[in-house]
């Protein structure tokens, strides 16, 4: 539905450098595809290139080179005319809403309808079970000031549907509320998922997000798409630094500090693997610490553990030292290996330490 193909984006800055223009290259050679029917999640850093890379399948920005094609068309090659109506099949909402606070929240989800000429009876018949579907029937006469920030998300997402797109682009669109709000609007982005069959683009710094709606999720950095996966997956077992950098802020699931600090790279004669388990589906439940006591010869010392639920799967994360004799670890670590479990070896501990 949304295919992105080698964009890259340059902005040309004010004023030069030593004679020479300068600019920020926020897009590099990025390629992208988003199934009709997905929700996608692309989560990165401040300054990664998240904002531009969104506004980029609406051609809000224009790539400096690359193709965006959404529903069959590549819109980098129509006409202004031609886009403006190929923007019909796309809806965008907002950090901030961007609501006209003049209008009532009927008449801003109105605009888009009316923008396009269609005739008042047509547009009330519109909106009227746009806003049953966003939960704001009884806010009709309203103004903007008087709503919630969620409330307003709302309103947005209702006018964002007006057009009934396929896409809805999300721009940090739980950014500015509070949790509790934040999981009513990801609920109400979930069910126009699956009752219109939207396609769902969004862009967060939250991986609770990702967790709650994502069917997959990329992570940009530096302008570059640097991994995608499948959420439970990547919640599972991230490739790369800064995705398990993300999953560890997010999990807080760190050894503690004394411990971080005498961690080595390499085993040595004396020392302990300590590790990060991942498992999920039918090793969660498997009496796990005891089997390898009892089948490796491997005592467990766990140093963190905890249980999450990514949509409808089971996550166990947990931090440990195991203990024994260097061929008893390296066989407890095989036998992890072969049932199911992801593992990372963070370091190795002095045994007397
Ligand atoms: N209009 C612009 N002119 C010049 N540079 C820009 C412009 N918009 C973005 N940039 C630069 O491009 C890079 C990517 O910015 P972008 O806003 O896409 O990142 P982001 O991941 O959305 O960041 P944030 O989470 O802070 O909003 C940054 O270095 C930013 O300073």
């Amino acid at each position: 539905m949304i295919r992105l193909h080698n964009v890259s984006k340059t902005y040309q800055l004010k004023g030069r450098r030593d004679g020479v223009a300068r600019s920020v290259q926020a897009l590099k050679q990025v390629d992208f595809h988003v199934p009709a029917g997905q929700i996608h999640g692309v989560i990165g850093l401040s300054g990664a290139g998240k904002s531009t890379l969104i506004r980029c399948v609406n051609l809000l920005e224009r790539p400096t080179t690359g193709t965006v094609t959404v529903d069959g068309r590549e819109l980098t090659g129509l006409s202004r005319q031609a886009l403006n109506q190929a923007r019909h099949g796309m809806g965008m909402i907002f950090q901030h809403f961007n609501l006209l606070t003049n209008r009532t929240v009927f008449a801003n989800v109105a605009l888009p309808l009316e923008l396009m000429g269609m005739p008042r009876s047509e547009i009330r018949s519109r909106v009227t079970p746009l806003l049953e579907l966003v939960g704001l029937a009884d806010k009709a006469s309203q103004h903007p000031a008087q709503l919630s920030g969620g409330q307003k998300q709302r309103v947005a997402i209702a006018r964002a549907l007006a057009s009934r797109p396929k896409v809805l682009l999300c721009d940090e669109a739980t950014s500015a509320l509070d949790p509790q709000t934040t999981g009513s609007i990801l609920a109400l982005l979930r069910d126009i998922n699956q009752q219109l069959g939207l396609t769902i683009l969004l862009i967060t710094h939250e991986m609770e997000v990702v967790k709650s709606i994502c069917h997959r999720v990329s992570l940009i950095s530096d302008g570059e798409l640097v991994e995608e996966a499948e959420v439970g997956d990547f919640f599972t077992s991230p490739s790369t630094h800064l995705g398990r950098e993300f999953l560890n802020d997010f999990l807080k699931l760190e050894p503690p500090r004394a411990l971080i600090e005498r961690l080595e790279e390499s085993p040595g004669p004396h020392t302990h693997p300590v590790v990060r388990l991942a498992f999920r589906g039918d090793a969660v439940a498997a009496p796990l610490v005891s089997r390898l006591a009892r089948e490796c010869g491997v005592d467990v010392s766990i140093l963190q553990a905890k249980v999450e639920s990514i949509q409808e799967r089971t996550l166990g994360l947990m931090i440990a030292e195991l203990m024994g004799p260097a061929a008893k670890t390296r066989e407890a670590l095989d036998y992890l290996e072969s049932h199911d479990l992801k593992v990372e070896v963070l370091g190795h501990v002095q045994r007397d330490a």
